[in-house]
């Protein structure tokens, strides 16, 4: 990376809206854990995250050491230039050390403010994940704990994610429980078309609508999605949220320069540049932009634009600063 574009790209402010906490772990802070904890014995463990076995930290270390990770990751997108970020992750529970879902939502939040209170310049509110390989019953466990916090954590939690293997059950299934989190108040981002063949579950979806799109490879005509899967989202106006790098590396694009970014942004559509999972996919949000204006040829008037747009994206109330 030449150093004078690099800095650019970092200082650049700028907003995340897609970030899964457990993706976004670094190497770094892994190789903390290990050597701060060494009678854990703990390793990173290889996950299959879509078409290939990628780094992520134990599902059990993760939950006993949330803390200090969702601080480090928030620290990581402050230190990469990131004012306002929104992180994800799915409640999860363990049942011999007493932790719950409810005790991890609080350990997430408690991270937040952590950060808030260091003066760190960066805003965050938390999403609280939908796996749709748990089913119906866990969703609605979900919506009503994102119910609650939102209604306790000072604003923090403001929405729901629907993640996870994107070939298991149908998002039929799951229309009641998003509409009741819609009712109530949530926002909701939906991954949506991140594998081929999904139209009549996309279509489905679409008619919610959701607040915004994680991904969305496959809505357009060009890759097998339709005109008016297209439409839908062009008429209610709804963010796409778009992470090149996690996309090639996960095969579901073949090349950067084909990645679907290309099509939404020349509709002047709203296109959130985002990272996915930054510790599996080693990548960070400078460099995604990076790579967004290398490939496409964005000057650094149309970079700029496309950081501030994002801002209109937020699902948090409003945007407690200016960037600049
Ligand atoms: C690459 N594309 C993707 N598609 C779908 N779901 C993904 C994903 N990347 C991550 N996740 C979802 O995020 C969880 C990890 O974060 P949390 O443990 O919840 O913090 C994964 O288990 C998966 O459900
Ligand atoms: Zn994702």
């Amino acid at each position: 990376m030449d150093n004078e574009a690099g800095a650019f790209y970092r200082k650049l402010p700028k907003v995340e809206l897609h970030a899964h906490l457990n993706g976004s772990v670094s190497v770094q802070t892994m190789e903390k854990l290990i050597s701060r904890k060494p009678h854990l014995n703990i390793k990173h463990s290889m996950t299959a995250i879509g078409k290939g076995q990628r780094r992520t930290l134990d599902e059990f270390v993760f939950l006993v050491f949330s803390f200090q990770v969702a601080t480090d990751v928030i620290r990581e997108f402050a230190a990469d230039g990131v004012k306002y970020l929104e992180l994800r992750s799915t409640p999860r529970e363990e049942k011999n050390t007493g932790l719950t879902k409810k005790s991890y939502v609080e350990t997430v939040i408690k991270a937040i403010q952590q950060c808030k209170n260091e003066g760190l310049d960066i805003d965050v509110r938390f999403l609280l994940a939908i796996d749709r390989r748990n089913g119906t019953e866990v969703a609605m466990e979900t919506v009503e704990l994102a119910e609650e916090f939102m209604l306790s954590s000072d604003g923090l939690v403001v929405g729901l994610d629907l993640s996870g293997d994107p070939t298991v059950g149908h998002g039929k299934d799951l229309l009641p429980v998003l509409q009741r989190a819609k009712n109530c108040g949530l926002k909701l981002s939906l991954h949506l078309s991140e594998v081929p063949s999904q139209l009549e579950e996309s279509d489905l979806l679409l008619n919610l609508p959701p607040d915004r799109i994680g991904h969305g490879t496959f809505l357009h005509p060009e890759v097998g999605g339709s005109q008016s899967l297209v439409d839908k989202v062009l008429k209610n106006n709804i963010p796409l949220e778009l992470c090149l790098t996690s996309n090639v590396k996960g095969k579901t694009v073949p090349s950067y320069s084909k990645h679907h970014f290309k099509y939404w942004y020349q509709l002047g559509h709203p296109s959130v540049i985002c990272t996915d999972d930054k510790g599996v996919f080693c990548t960070d949000l400078s460099q995604e932009y990076q790579l967004a204006a290398t490939t496409f040829s964005l000057s650094r008037e149309a970079v700029w634009q496309l950081s501030q747009q994002a801002i209109d994206c937020i699902f948090g109330p409003e945007m407690p600063l200016v960037l600049q």
